[in-house]
């Protein structure tokens, strides 16, 4: 073991044992936890090359194979609870995503919230024993945000009860849905539905597109690989060309919406159930992005526990980088991150299966609030993450930019999630316009709930502009911290309300003074969700008991709230003594460092890091990882050109 990694752990104040149990809900989780991990890093099936020595087929193929591997383990393992299942998945899957990704995410999770029950009888067996692989095709060539546009038709024909899907321009041909290029044999494809010459906007079919005997091609379908990404390069994101292909009526998923035999149409209680599957993703996001951004923390923060350069003080040995103070306020605040996107991921995932629950039960009051909840922190947290992973893989110098470090992958696997499951800007924009209509209400004296009860409670405290008002915050104070960031979120939904009302006394439409306002309307999105989550920060920590624990994850909450600060001091009364406070807690935080990140608790195996493994031995690690380069497999690869070079 690494004697600085051993020294640093030494050095901690608190139990990390205690807070790997507190975030995993309990100590028998934790065993469990690590118990279901043991599976997949005990099991030679799993030990396999670095896939960064692979090519893009090997890669594909050994997702496929992973995923089948992974099937059949569990099912002979007997586990079969969700969260279980995904500890499982997530250790073997380390820093990548599967072949099958898009079948467990949103294949399946539509059919269970949008299929009748008669539907969910057959179907349900079909895709949980794998006979039926599907994937989610909504994005085409011509349009991913804005779906009320998509092209593709569903155009009922009461002759045969059949449905009969087009996609009728090169701009309607489906083109990313994961999983679709090679592996699904079934997709849910949203299209406009059209019966007895009127159309009904953006409807769920399930459609056949490969044999599932032969699995080619099903007649009218062209189906395929849309190319090397930037990441995701063991996942066929595939296009799909549909021609005059025919479904059953009783493909049309029908639990919210129904077509009759005869044709008729019989609407949802809300057009916007179709887009279910979309906020569930969006609300598991948020937990990813805790995720991404805590094992690349792991990583930096581990390493720079480890790496000795330059010199603090003329003659001394070289220090460790994590002793210097842009080091730390590098990566501290990141930490502070991770843990806070830690405990809004778990209220995010609560949230989202109480409220579906509502839903379930034909309450969709809430609906609302979730959605505008699930774009704005998905689009908060993953910005945030995005950014921080980056941050991270620059922290670590030259050995941060090789594959081994686990920091390139992290980040390539990482950054769609900024786009796919609704860009992030347009999600702020779906926040703002929730947010807006609450601002409204509350001017009217409406009583509001939830996560927007402030702008009442700022409404009552001074009914003038909220503008106005001086932010006065105790800097050692949570507390005082939250209420400047709930004041900031008021002023930020003010402020784009009263630029929107300008711009519509201007004589502009409606969408014009939206548009006019958009800058306004997302800094009001990011000034709630901020608020949001250092709310949530500083409520759990009143849950916790144990007062070592409590006390480093207080100085965590301090240090993001204002770090946030510092870095939105616009929106903030300029506190001079905050940047010597912070200083302050970089300092308190030195000696947990390590600990805080081995409190989360992954194992080298997910990490998949040879910078952040456990002993710090990462020297020895990096050169044994070269040495496997497919590259360095010959002594001599090019001999012969340079024979032809020589003799010239
Ligand atoms: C929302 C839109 C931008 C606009 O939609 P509209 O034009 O229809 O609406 P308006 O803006 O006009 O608003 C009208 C009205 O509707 C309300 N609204 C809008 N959307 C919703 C909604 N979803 N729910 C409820 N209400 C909604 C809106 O608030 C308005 O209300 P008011 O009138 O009252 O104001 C829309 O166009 C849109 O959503 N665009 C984005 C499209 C999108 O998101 N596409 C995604 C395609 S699928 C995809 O990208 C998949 C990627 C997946 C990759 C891999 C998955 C990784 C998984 C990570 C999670 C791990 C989970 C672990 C599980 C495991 O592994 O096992
Ligand atoms: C890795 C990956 C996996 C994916 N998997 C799937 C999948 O499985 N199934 C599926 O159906 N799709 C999938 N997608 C597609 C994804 O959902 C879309 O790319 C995403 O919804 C964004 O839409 P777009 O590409 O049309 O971007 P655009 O909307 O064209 O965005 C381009 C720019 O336009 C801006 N913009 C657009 N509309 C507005 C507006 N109203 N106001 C202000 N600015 C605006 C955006 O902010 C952005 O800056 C995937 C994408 C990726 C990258």
């Amino acid at each position: 073991m690494n004697p600085d990694i051993c020294r640093e752990r030494e050095n901690a104040t608190f139990n990390t044992e205690t807070l790997t149990n507190m975030l995993d809900g309990s100590a028998e989780k934790t065993r469990r936890r690590r118990e279901i991990e043991s599976l997949v890093i005990n099991d030679p099936d799993f030990q396999h090359d670095d896939p960064n020595f692979m090519s893009r087929s090997e890669r594909y193929d050994a997702a496929v194979k992973k995923s089948s591997q992974m099937i059949m383990k569990l099912r002979d393992y007997g586990i079969s609870d969700p969260e279980e299942i995904y500890f499982y998945k997530r250790t073997a899957r380390r820093t990548f995503h599967e072949a099958f990704g898009l079948h467990y995410t949103m294949f399946l999770p539509t059919l269970y919230s949008q299929c009748t029950p008669e539907q969910q009888k057959k179907w349900l067996p079909l895709a949980e024993n794998f006979k039926a692989l599907g994937t989610y095709a909504q994005t085409e060539l011509g349009h991913g945000t804005h779906i009320r546009k998509l092209e593709t038709t569903a155009t009922y024909d009461p002759s045969t009860q059949e449905f009969v899907l087009n996609c009728p321009t090169v701009s309607s041909i489906k083109w990313w849905p994961g999983g679709l290029g090679k592996t699904s044999n079934h997709a849910i494809v949203l299209a406009q539905l059209y019966t007895l010459g009127k159309c009904h906007g953006l409807h769920a079919f399930i459609v056949p597109i490969r044999c599932m005997k032969t699995h080619q091609p099903l007649p009218g379908v062209t189906v395929g690989d849309i190319g090397p990404k930037f990441g995701f390069e063991e996942v066929d994101n595939g296009y799909l060309k549909l021609e005059n292909v025919r479904i059953p009526r009783e493909n049309m998923l029908m639990k919210y919406a129904q077509v009759e035999p005869d044709g008729s149409y019989l609407k949802p209680p809300s057009d916007k159930l179709t887009y279910g599957t979309m906020v569930f993703i969006r609300a598991m996001i948020v937990g990813e992005s805790a995720r991404a951004l805590s094992k690349s923390c792991t990583i930096a923060i581990r390493y720079s526990a480890v790496r000795h350069q330059s010199e603090l003080r003329p003659g001394e040995p070289e220090p460790q980088i994590l002793d210097y103070q842009a080091q730390q306020y590098k990566l501290f605040p990141l930490l502070a991150a991770a843990y806070a996107f830690t405990f809004v991921g778990q209220y995010m995932s609560d949230t989202y299966h109480r409220i579906t629950g509502h839903i379930n039960q034909g309450d969709f009051s809430q609906l609302p609030e979730l959605h505008a909840l699930a774009a704005g922190l998905k689009a908060f947290t993953t910005w945030t993450a995005n950014a921080g992973i980056e941050v991270c893989r620059m922290a670590c110098g030259g050995h941060g930019y090789l594959c081994c470090s686990g920091l390139p992958d992290i980040y390539v696997t990482f950054t769609p999630t900024c786009t796919y499951e609704g860009e992030n800007t347009v999600m702020m924009l779906q926040t703002a316009r929730f947010l807006v209509k609450c601002y409204r209400q509350a001017r009217e004296g409406q009583q509001l709930s939830g996560t927007v009860s402030y702008l009442n409670e700022q409404q009552r405290l001074q009914p003038q502009p909220v503008s106005s008002r001086p932010t006065v915050v105790n800097i050692n104070d949570l507390a005082s911290l939250v209420e400047a960031y709930k004041l900031r979120a008021a002023k930020l939904v003010e402020v784009a309300a009263k630029s929107l009302q300008g711009e519509l006394q201007r004589s502009i439409s409606q969408e014009d003074a939206w548009n006019n306002s958009s800058i306004e309307l997302v800094r009001a999105s990011d000034a709630h969700c901020h608020y949001v989550v250092v709310e949530l920060f500083a409520a759990k920590l009143s849950e916790i008991s144990d007062t070592a624990v409590h006390s480093v994850l207080n100085t965590l909450a301090l240090l993001y709230a204002l770090h946030g600060i510092t870095l939105n001091s616009g929106d903030f009364l300029q506190l001079s003594q905050i940047t010597q406070r912070i200083k302050a807690l970089l300092v308190e935080i030195r000696p947990n460092a390590v600990a805080l990140v081995d409190s989360f608790d992954y194992n080298d195996e997910m990490l998949n890091s040879v910078l952040g493994r456990y002993d710090g031995n990462v020297y020895e690690s990096m050169f044994e990882w070269a040495k496997r380069s497919p590259l360095n497999r010959t002594e001599v690869r090019s001999f012969i050109i340079f024979n032809i070079i020589q003799k010239k």
